[in-house]
């Protein structure tokens, strides 16, 4: 249907009621479906949750093997605490108060389909600062922070159940919304598909962007959180941080401040311009992020681990050498989309396509097509060696992560074909490997 609208634009020039016809058209009629299609978007809401609370039952119990029978759920006395909704409502209150506040710059999304760029606050680095504050502040006045080891289920059970809600919330108020404002991968017609993959794109409340804030504030934020609580939670079992603790604490803190430092990258992802905002991206910004992210932290407090200060070195070398990759590549990237003449990128080598755009051939995206999700890879592994290699638990992230991206790296190369054409298949042969050069 691209293709098609491609041609049309070639040959003739539509009036803007002809275009928006067409779009409309187009919205209407979108059959592609992803994610195992109905069967999917019907069984992955109920496995999602379910999966969660495996997780976390497994990490707390004293095997910790990801291969034994399911631990029993604990009583519905621990799943459920009135603190809970409190905790993630006040959370949610104040991140969604610092998100309005004027300060840093406002950015510009991508061109949207009716030809309009809406405006984003970049101000999440801010917001992380303050949070920051006031949680040293709630520490200092004596807050039980580790006791949200304690918490972990109930908080877990009222984000998936305030994601169920806002996923509702978002599929419902999307038959409000002009179809112009519809993603055309979520509005196939059929309720669960749409409900799971999201129908409208940029659902906004106002001048505040849901899925914008949700992609990098509370979620991965709440994650750090969690982290920083398990943490205290050792030091009050055990009198002071382990090692290990302490570098998978720091590991991921450094790759959440980087992803809101540098937030108007998140701009151009696959999420904000690409998808809906449905079932699967709430889910995953406010429940599996925090709640699945952090499991190494959880599963230190429980199986502690001795690290050699020669493995600590190499652990750090690694996340250094895959955050190194993941900056420079991501960074190559989006410079060369803002201004192509801009020095650090004016003498990589290009090749041009239909549609005016570059694809660099040189450089890190001359490596491999994605080595961005090569260095997230390789920091991936080195948050979860402090774990030791006793247990497969504190790798499920690795195995989730190169699942996802795998998937992900299909669904971009096949928009990616529909966007570029021949221009891609030329860049395709000339930079044979996807992720991991050689090898995939
Ligand atoms: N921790 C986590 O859970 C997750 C992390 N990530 C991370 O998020 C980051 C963003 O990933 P994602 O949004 O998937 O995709 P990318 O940042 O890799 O962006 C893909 C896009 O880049 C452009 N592009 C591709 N090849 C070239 C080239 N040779 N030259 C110029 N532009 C090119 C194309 O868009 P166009 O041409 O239109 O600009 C393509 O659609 C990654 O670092 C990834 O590792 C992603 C998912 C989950
Ligand atoms: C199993 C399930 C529900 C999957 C949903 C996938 C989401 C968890 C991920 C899709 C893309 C993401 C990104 C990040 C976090 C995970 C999700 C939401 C990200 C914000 C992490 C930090 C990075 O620096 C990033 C900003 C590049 C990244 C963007 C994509």
């Amino acid at each position: 249907m691209e293709v098609w609208s491609g041609c049309l634009s070639n040959f003739v020039l539509p009036s803007r009621n002809t275009e928006m016809k067409l779009d409309k058209q187009r919205s209407r009629h979108t059959t592609e479906r992803e994610f195992g299609g109905t069967l999917g978007a019907t069984c992955i809401p109920v496995l999602l949750p379910l999966t969660v609370l495996y997780l976390l039952s497994v990490c707390r119990s004293p095997g910790a093997s990801l291969l034994q029978w399911p631990p029993p759920l604990p009583p519905t006395s621990q799943l459920w605490d009135p603190v809970a909704p409190m905790l993630l409502l006040g959370w949610l209150a104040l991140q969604s108060f610092l998100y309005m506040l004027p300060v840093g710059k406002v950015a510009e999304g991508m061109v949207l389909r009716d030809g309009s760029r809406l405006k984003y606050p970049i101000n999440g680095f801010h917001s992380f600062c303050i949070s920051a504050i006031l949680l040293g502040l709630t520490l200092w006045l004596g807050m039980p922070l580790g006791y949200l080891f304690e918490l972990l289920f109930p908080l877990a059970v009222c984000s998936m159940g305030m994601s169920f809600l806002l996923s509702l919330y978002l599929y419902l108020r999307s038959f409000w919304a002009p179809y112009q404002a519809l993603s055309l991968g979520g509005n196939t017609g059929n309720p669960l598909y749409d409900f799971f993959m999201g129908r409208e794109l940029n659902p906004r409340i106002g001048r505040f962007d849901l899925k914008y804030f949700c992609e990098l504030r509370p979620g991965l934020m709440g994650w750090v959180v969690i982290n920083l609580a398990m943490l205290m939670k050792e030091v009050e079992l055990r009198g002071s941080p382990s090692f290990a603790m302490l570098l998978v604490n720091v590991f991921q803190l450094l790759y959440v401040m980087d992803a809101l430092w540098n937030e108007e990258a998140v701009l151009t992802t696959m999420d904000i311009v690409h998808d809906g905002f449905g079932f699967m991206l709430v889910f995953g910004d406010m429940a599996w992020v925090p709640f699945t992210y952090s499991l190494q932290a959880i599963f230190l407090v429980i199986h502690p681990q001795s690290l050699s200060a020669i493995g600590g070195i190499a652990i750090i070398a690694l996340n250094g050498m895959g955050y190194y990759i993941f900056r420079r590549s991501n960074s190559q990237k989006n410079q060369f989309r803002r201004d192509p003449t801009h020095p650090s990128v004016a003498g990589l080598e290009t090749i041009a396509t239909a549609t005016g755009k570059r694809l660099l051939v040189s450089g890190w995206w001359g490596l491999v097509r994605h080595p961005n999700y090569l260095g997230d890879l390789l920091m991936a592994t080195a948050w979860s060696l402090p774990c030791g290699v006793s247990h497969l638990l504190p790798y499920f992230y690795i195995i989730y992560f190169t699942v996802l991206l795998i998937h992900r790296e299909a669904r971009d190369e096949k928009q990616c074909r529909r966007k570029y054409g021949l221009a891609w298949d030329t860049y395709c042969r000339r930079v044979p490997y996807r992720i991991i050069p050689y090898i995939y």
